[in-house]
Formats: structure tokens, C-alpha cells, sequence
């Protein structure tokens, strides 16, 4: 089988296409498209130097019932030998802080009240900032999803996650290196929950204004999605062509949406830069862009599905990017550098089995 390698430069980004991609630079458009949300920005400085600093310190604010700030005494089960210095409470109230640790009530009080507001007012909200929500860190949450009830769960959501950190400090890698200075415009979306069943969410891939491949976004089987196929077909192809592509302002990116039953309307949840950081899911960026580049000369794209017995092959795919090493996702996408990757183990292994017979014949001695 031969596989037709696409130039990586097919995947090069403009600073301009991650900014249309920023929440708030798309919202506006597609507003009656996308679940009702809160956009804040600009956030403060100190916000930003709170979701940053080690460690996740919370506020003790008296007006929020926080299942999280709630006293612990200390007990014989809970014993530390540093317990009085480390739950000594400051000035500022938060627990176990040094002086130089931003405190929300102290540092950035007007966000935290309105973020206290915003919950108030419209109950349950999922978070995110300008490109990413923490779905890498939903384990920090007793509920284990990114449903935040109150303020203190935002805070713990943000500050344990990797995704989060990407938006602060890596967001323009992937471009050119006279566009990767300046920091962005941080903003914080507060999007109203509501419960999303993920079979029904798909990642559509828009090359030059054309659909060149549709995927599961959830990576798991579901009987029932290959019947419904054509219907979602037909409704993302309308969706993209009559209200995407006329509004936004690049010809290539990658939709989020959600087409709930019964099967009438599509959602839009977020629109990804066309580039390699985001997750292809059960494409390769490789096979995106071979088809892509032959498009005119193809009638349809494909809606890829879980198959039956596929489902472990993917398990451990999405956001691989995020756990697999850089060199590893690089090679990927060039013939030259898989050959190096596969000799650099090959060498790692024998030089492993060779450590391995000698410390085994030295146990045996
Ligand atoms: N309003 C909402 N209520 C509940 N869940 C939501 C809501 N909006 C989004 N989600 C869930 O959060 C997931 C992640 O949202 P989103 O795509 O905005 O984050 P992301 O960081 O850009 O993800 P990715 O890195 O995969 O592109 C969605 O797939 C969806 O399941």
C-alpha cells in the first residue's frame, strides 16, 4: 500500500485564524446557533496569575455555601504536623496562603462577584476560556463533568487543568515565529449547562469552504448513529453552507456541533483552528488533507463512526496530542521522522533487554 504524504506546510496557522477561533470572536455570529453564555473579557491580570500560580488556592468567601471551603477541624484522623501553619488563614481569609498567592477576593473581587451573579442567575454553567475547556480535569469535581454550581468549582475546574494551561502559554505555537509574540486578550465563557448526550456530537472539517470529512466526536460504539448517517449528512451540509461558511471570516476550520432529536436543528459548540492541534478524532491529519487535496474530484466526504468492533482502537485516541510526546504526533505526519523515531526504540530496546540480562545474571549469581 502506498500512503500519499502531504506537506506539513498545508497546516500552517495565522495568529489572525487562532483569534477567529477565540469564543468571543465567533459568539456574535452564530448566537441563535449556540447554547446561551456569558462572555467576560477582558479578564483581569490577576486572574490569569491565579489560574497560573502552583497550586489551586481557594477563597473562604462567607456568602457562598461552598461544600469546598467549608471549615475542616483538625481531628486525630486528620492529623498533619504542619496542620496550624498550613490551614492558617491570612488577612486576605484564604487558607494556607502566602502573601504573594492572588486571592479572588482580594485581587480580582468585581469577576468573583459576577461570577457568583452569573450562577445565581442562570443556574448551573460549564466553563471555558478564549479556546478551551478543561475536559482534562472533570476528575476534580465530586460529579466528575464540568458542571459548576457554584464559584469555587470553576476555580477548580480551570486551575487543574492542562487544556487551560495551553490557552494561556501556548496558544500561537503553531504559528510563524514573528506571529507568536504577545500574549491575547484572556476572556472567561460561562456557557449555561444543559445535558449533552455525545453520540449525537460530530467534528466537521471545513477545507476552503468544502466538508472534507465529518467524525464522532465521542469515541465510543453506538448502535444506533449509522442508521441516522444521511440525516446528519444533510443537516451539517446546510448548517456549513447557508450559515457558516457566509460569516466566517476563514475558509478552513473544524465545527463542533450537537444535533440533538429529533434531528432538526444543529448547535454550534465550538469552532477549532485548522491545524494540527486540533484532535482529528478517528481521522489522521494525513488522510484529512490527501482527501482534501483531491477534492474537486470526489462527490462526497465521509461521516466516520465507531465501528462495533473498533471501539478499543480508539479508546485511548482523543486528545492524544495532550498525553502523547510532541515528537511522536510530529512524526506522524513525515515518512523521514517515523524512520528515525523507529530506530531511536529499536536502540532504547536493546540497550533495555541488554540491562535487563545482565541484572537478571547478577540475581542469579
Ligand atoms: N453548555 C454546555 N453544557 C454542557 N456540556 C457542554 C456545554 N458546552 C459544551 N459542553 C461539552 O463540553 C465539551 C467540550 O466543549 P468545547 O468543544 O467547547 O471544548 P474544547 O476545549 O474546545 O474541546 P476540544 O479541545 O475537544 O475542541 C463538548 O464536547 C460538550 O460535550
Amino acid at each position: 500500500m502506498t500512503v500519499d504524504y502531504v506537506p506539513l506546510s498545508d497546516l500552517t496557522v495565522s495568529r489572525s485564524h487562532i483569534e477567529n477561533c477565540a469564543f468571543s470572536n465567533w459568539y456574535s455570529l452564530f448566537k441563535q446557533y449556540t447554547p446561551k453564555s456569558k462572555i467576560l473579557k477582558p479578564v483581569p491580570q490577576s486572574f490569569i496569575e491565579y489560574l497560573e500560580q502552583d497550586g489551586i488556592k481557594l477563597p473562604k468567601d462567607e456568602t457562598v455555601r461552598s461544600f469546598y471551603t467549608s471549615g475542616i477541624a483538625a481531628n486525630e484522623d486528620n492529623e498533619y504536623s504542619d496542620w496550624e501553619d498550613d490551614e492558617a488563614e491570612n488577612s486576605s481569609g484564604v487558607r494556607g496562603v502566602q502573601l504573594d498567592h492572588v486571592d479572588p477576593l482580594r485581587d480580582f473581587p468585581d469577576l468573583h462577584n459576577e461570577l457568583k451573579s452569573i450562577i445565581n442567575d442562570i443556574g448551573p454553567v460549564t466553563p471555558k476560556l478564549n479556546w478551551s475547556a478543561p475536559k482534562d480535569a472533570t476528575w476534580i469535581l465530586p460529579n466528575n463533568t464540568m458542571k459548576c454550581i457554584e464559584v469555587n468549582e470553576i476555580y477548580l475546574l480551570l486551575n487543574a487543568s492542562n487544556y487551560i494551561m495551553h490557552d494561556l502559554q501556548h496558544a500561537f505555537d503553531e504559528c510563524g515565529q514573528q506571529e507568536q509574540g504577545g500574549r491575547p486578550q484572556y476572556e472567561l465563557i460561562l456557557r449555561e449547562w444543559f445535558n449533552i448526550n455525545p453520540a449525537m456530537e460530530f467534528r466537521v472539517f471545513v477545507k476552503d469552504q468544502r466538508i472534507i470529512g465529518v467524525t464522532q466526536r465521542d469515541i465510543n460504539y453506538y448502535d444506533y448513529l449509522d442508521a441516522l448517517s444521511e440525516t446528519f449528512k444533510d443537516l451539517i451540509d446546510e448548517f456549513v453552507d447557508e450559515v457558516v461558511t457566509p460569516k466566517f471570516p476563514d475558509s478552513s476550520f473544524v465545527l463542533d456541533v450537537y444535533i440533538p432529536r429529533p434531528f432538526q436543528k444543529v448547535y454550534l459548540i465550538d469552532i477549532n483552528p485548522f491545524a494540527r492541534k486540533t484532535d482529528t478524532l478517528l481521522f489522521s491529519w494525513n488522510e484529512l488533507l490527501t482527501v482534501g487535496g483531491s477534492l474537486s474530484n470526489i462527490q462526497d466526504y465521509e461521516l466516520r463512526l465507531v465501528k462495533e468492533n473498533n471501539t478499543a482502537r480508539f479508546a485511548s485516541k482523543e486528545h492524544s496530542e495532550n498525553h502523547v510526546p510532541k515528537d511522536i504526533v510530529d512524526a506522524s505526519l513525515d515518512p523521514n521522522a517515523i524512520r528515525d523515531l523507529a530506530q531511536k526504540w529499536k536502540e532504547l530496546l536493546s540497550q533495555q533487554q541488554a540491562e535487563d540480562s545482565s541484572s537478571g545474571s547478577e540475581e542469579e549469581a
